[in-house]
């Protein structure tokens, strides 16, 4: 039996000066736990749990139990092997041996179980919950959120009763870069012997390797670098699409994580069908990736004729299958010119691998448009897309809207209790318009479904896993309210992580291209604007962004004749509450002819009267008999814009 390496140093007395100056002064304990245990006792506090709360370890029902192993039964027949393979390296040390699913569940355990204290048997049995909500701060489910190994020693547990434990554990990756799982090493003997993160961390690696090797591929390549493992695998599909690889690949590829919708050629700076012809001869190619690094490359012909691509590229029969982001993109957002389609291919890579989206600009830049485009685009097109504005509603009435309600957990809540928009959006993707506007107490809720990806609905002790692309949206500096104290910190840091901002339609140098995009659907030829009212457009400062420029144009087609070149007038300034238009010059100035636009178009400073706008609302919310929905539509503004209007000029 494999011997492990001599002991790593176990330094209790430093574990309790960070935990005095953390649980007693109130302040971070400086470089004396690593960063993932900080964290984690960081959001217990914020939680509000307190370190002697005693910890339960209830494994679910039977019914759920066997639901759960069901559900995990893919993994749990790649992973047993190895498990047992770690079992028979660690147990004479005093190590159990467990795997989670990528909740932090337990799923199977093995090792020297039986040999155990009675918490750690407690534990360490399948159906109990092991996530760092259930049981505070613990290595598996620091793993799964960091997405990195993790050591967890002793007095590291945020919870006095779990400091008998000792434990290491990795994070298992799909060939598409999700975290399954966690193996765990842990032990009630005080110190980590040397080596177990090693064993732990190669124990995942094998059980990602399985996974690889389960799924269809037209080619597999097997990278050997310097540093590389036996287990740096890709695996493409007949058109040289990037199909999966294993996590050990990634570094050798440069890429800090997974991406999706990657070519070969991506890559590669060789040709596809050279590699395949030396798979076919069972030679090693040398390969040069991009940039000019030298790799050594094995092919293996993976058996399949598979063109299509089952979970991590874009799924067969899809409108997006066949086509690259950028194109998919400009079929559902035909807004705008090359670099702006290309940001939101960027965007779409992030959505695509996990990350939640921000997309911040004024009202009416197109943030919705934007976030649906993704939607469609994106390999989730046939589930739901949902949109919430999260400043619309009371923080209490937000809450169930979001999380959803059990029965009885409030006045008026349903019979029976009601899913919330999170859940609803469960396979698909959810829109959070207006997030600046999210009230604090309801923020920690999503920083928990955001890190969790489970929600627990008002009223509720049992969490229900959801999985849910996040989109958010926002016409605030984020920033300044995290500076003011209206928006949580940690809670901008997740959502920032790929932000695509849309500039105001002022500042949009594409603006013909957006102007052209906007008339096509509308039957108008682009002909019948000549460049100087092209121009005069373009000098228009647009508050309402596109979708003030969108009304304006539908407002002028109303109003001229079929072909009839269009003009300035026509852009109907005879009535403040035509809406959609930018708001009106003073009377005094003629109306300009295209032709001599430049030197009589209205200036700014005019077409910027508040009052003007101010008139504008109240004819419209005359013409609409107060009707808030129906005037924001016909002035061009987003509800909660004119809500704001509204509010501001009380
Ligand atoms: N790419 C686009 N293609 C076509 N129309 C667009 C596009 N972008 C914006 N529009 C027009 O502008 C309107 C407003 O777009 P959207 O609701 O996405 O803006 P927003 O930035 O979310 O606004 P708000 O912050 O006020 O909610 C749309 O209804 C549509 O008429």
């Amino acid at each position: 039996m494999p011997t492990l390496p001599p002991p790593t140093r176990y330094r209790p007395e430093q574990i309790w000066q960070a935990r005095h100056a953390f649980f007693d002064d109130g302040h971070a304990p400086d470089g004396l736990v690593d960063a993932p245990v900080l964290s984690s006792w960081q959001r217990l506090r914020e939680l509000g749990r307190a370190a002697h709360e005693s910890v339960v370890f209830d494994p679910v029902e039977a019914p759920a139990l066997r639901r759960l192993l069901a559900q995990q039964q893919a993994l749990l027949r790649v992973a047993q092997p190895e498990l047992a393979r770690l079992a028979a390296s660690v147990a004479e040390a005093g190590y159990a041996v467990l795997l989670t699913d990528a909740l932090g569940r337990a799923v199977a355990v093995d090792g020297a179980i039986q040999r155990a204290s009675a918490p750690l048997r407690q534990a360490f049995r399948p159906g109990v919950d092991l996530s760092e909500r259930m049981i505070g701060t613990n290595a598996m489910s620091a793993a799964l959120l960091e997405r990195r190994p993790v050591w967890v020693q002793g007095g590291e547990h945020f919870f006095a009763d779990n400091q008998i434990f000792h434990c290491c554990a990795a994070p298992v990756f799909d060939p598409q870069g999700r975290v399954v799982g966690a193996v765990d090493l842990s032990r009630d003997t005080p110190g980590l012997a040397a080596g177990a993160l090693g064993l732990v961390q190669r124990c995942a690696r094998r059980i990602e390797q399985r996974l690889f090797d389960d799924q269809p591929a037209w080619l597999q390549v097997q990278l050997e670098g310097p540093d590389a493992g036996p287990e740096a695998w890709l695996a493409f599909d007949a058109d040289a699409q990037l199909l999966g690889a294993t996590s050990a690949a990634l570094p050798l590829l440069g890429l800090p994580q997974w991406l999706p919708q990657l070519a070969w050629a991506d890559l590669f700076e060789d040709r596809f069908d050279a590699l395949h012809t030396a798979a076919r001869q069972g030679r090693p190619l040398p390969l040069r990736l991009r940039g000019g690094v030298r790799l050594q490359a094995r092919g293996r012909l993976g058996g399949t004729a598979a063109a299509h691509r089952p979970q991590g590229g874009r799924i067969a029969g899809h409108p997006a299958a066949t086509r690259p982001a950028t194109e998919a993109l400009a079929c559902a957002a035909p807004l705008g010119h090359a670099r702006s389609q290309q940001r939101l291919a960027q965007a779409l890579r992030a959505l695509e691998a996990g990350l939640p989206l921000l997309i911040t600009g004024e009202t009416g830049v197109g943030k919705e448009v934007a976030a649906r485009a993704l939607h469609t685009a994106s390999r989730r097109a046939g589930a739901p897309f949902l949109a919430v504005n999260c400043g619309a509603i009371t923080p209490t009435l937000m809450a169930a809207e979001l999380f959803g309600h059990v029965e009885g957990a409030f006045t008026g809540a349903r019979r029976g209790g009601q899913a919330g928009r999170i859940e609803a959006a469960h396979g698909g993707t959810l829109l959070l318009d207006e997030i600046g506007d999210m009230p604090l107490e309801l923020q920690v809720g999503l920083l928990r479904v955001l890190d969790r990806q489970e929600v627990v609905r008002v009223g509720a002790t049992q969490a229900v896993t959801v999985d849910v692309r996040f989109v958010c949206a926002t016409h605030r500096h984020l920033p300044t309210l995290v500076a003011q104290g209206r928006f949580r910190e940690d809670l901008y840091h997740r959502l920032a992580a790929f932000t695509l901002h849309l500039p105001p339609l002022r500042e949009r140098e594409d603006f013909d291209a957006v102007l052209d995009g906007l008339l096509a659907p509308l039957g108008c030829a682009a002909e019948r604007l000549n460049p100087a009212l092209r121009a005069w457009l373009r000098r228009q400062p647009w508050p309402g962004n596109v979708r003030q420029l969108a009304l304006a144009l539908r407002t002028a087609l109303a109003l001229s004749e079929p072909d009839e070149p269009l003009q300035p007038q026509h852009f109907g300034q005879d009535d403040e509450a035509t809406g959609g238009l930018p708001p009106r010059a003073s009377s005094a100035q003629p109306a300009v002819a295209p032709s001599d636009a430049p030197a009589t178009a209205p200036t700014d400073a005019a077409l910027h009267l508040p009052s003007a706008r101010e008139q504008a609302i109240q004819a419209a919310l005359a013409r609409t008999g107060g009707n808030v929905t129906a005037a924001a539509a016909l002035l061009g503004l987003g509800r909660a814009t004119l809500y704001r209007h509204l509010a501001r000029g009380r």
